[in-house]
């Protein structure tokens, strides 16, 4: 669903992704460990259509990001640390408005059943996004994912800055959107989460992936103990 082929990017002197190889099934949740500017932004950035690599191949579902990046948007959402919506909207109406932006006209009810899923309270669906907490900025977020029918999800820092009731919110329905078969791809210094919601986990060191991992293989103190050795 998601694969990246020896990818290399150079910013003017600066290499910041030196060969990156990585391949996604449907379903999978992968996590990206790495200190800051490990290139795990940049990454991303790629798979998004945002930055072009300086050599290598990016595909969303068989197909190149480089070569189509206007096809795969339609297959790809992104949730970023702070998702940013329209602060006058309620959190329905701006699932409505990006909804349809995407092509898609939803019933009342269904838009209602997309913020549900996301465990958005019933309460704030018809509240003023800016009267809203990160964790429930994301969900919209999420929820407009979802309601484009986006088969990879990329999220930057998702758990960074949310409690851990939210945290734990946010675990549950990433597994849950992993095991209906959105394949999740996500930035993180969550070590901790990283173990709870991912079935793999890379970490990226001055921009090689040094290490792949099978998330179930690793309690969190192993891989902190893991992660520290590494980097
Ligand atoms: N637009 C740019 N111009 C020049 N260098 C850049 C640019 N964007 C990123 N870099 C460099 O590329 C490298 C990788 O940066 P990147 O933002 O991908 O790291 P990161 O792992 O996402 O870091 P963080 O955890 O801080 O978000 C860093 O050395 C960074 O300085």
């Amino acid at each position: 669903m998601l694969k990246a082929t020896n990818l290399h990017k150079k910013y003017d002197n600066n290499t910041a992704l030196y060969g990156l190889n990585i391949e996604l099934k449907k379903g999978e949740v992968y996590a990206l460990l790495g200190q800051n500017g490990a290139g795990k932004s940049t990454t991303i950035n790629i798979f998004l259509g945002f930055i072009k690599p300086t050599s290598g191949e990016a595909f969303i579902n068989g197909i190149s990001v480089i070569e189509n990046p206007q096809l795969i948007k339609k297959d790809i959402a992104y949730i970023p640390e702070t998702v940013m919506l329209y602060p006058e909207l309620t959190g329905i109406e701006n699932l409505d408005f990006f909804s349809k932006i995407a092509g898609f006209s939803y019933t009342h009810k269904e838009l209602i059943d997309f913020l549900i899923l996301t465990g958005l309270q019933e309460s704030a669906h018809h509240r003023k996004l800016k009267e809203y907490s990160k964790g429930m900025r994301q969900k919209v977020g999420i929820a407009i994912a979802v309601a484009k029918n986006a088969k990879v999800l990329f999220l930057d820092e998702p758990t960074s800055g949310l409690d851990p009731i939210a945290t734990n919110e946010f675990n549950e329905l990433i597994c849950k959107l992993g095991r209906e078969g959105k394949t999740i791809f996500m930035a993180t210094h969550d070590i901790f989460n990283a173990t709870k919601v991912s079935t793999k986990i890379g970490i990226m060191k001055q921009g090689k992936l040094i290490q792949q991992l099978d998330s179930k293989d690793f309690t969190p103190d192993e891989l902190q103990e893991l992660y520290i050795k590494t980097i």
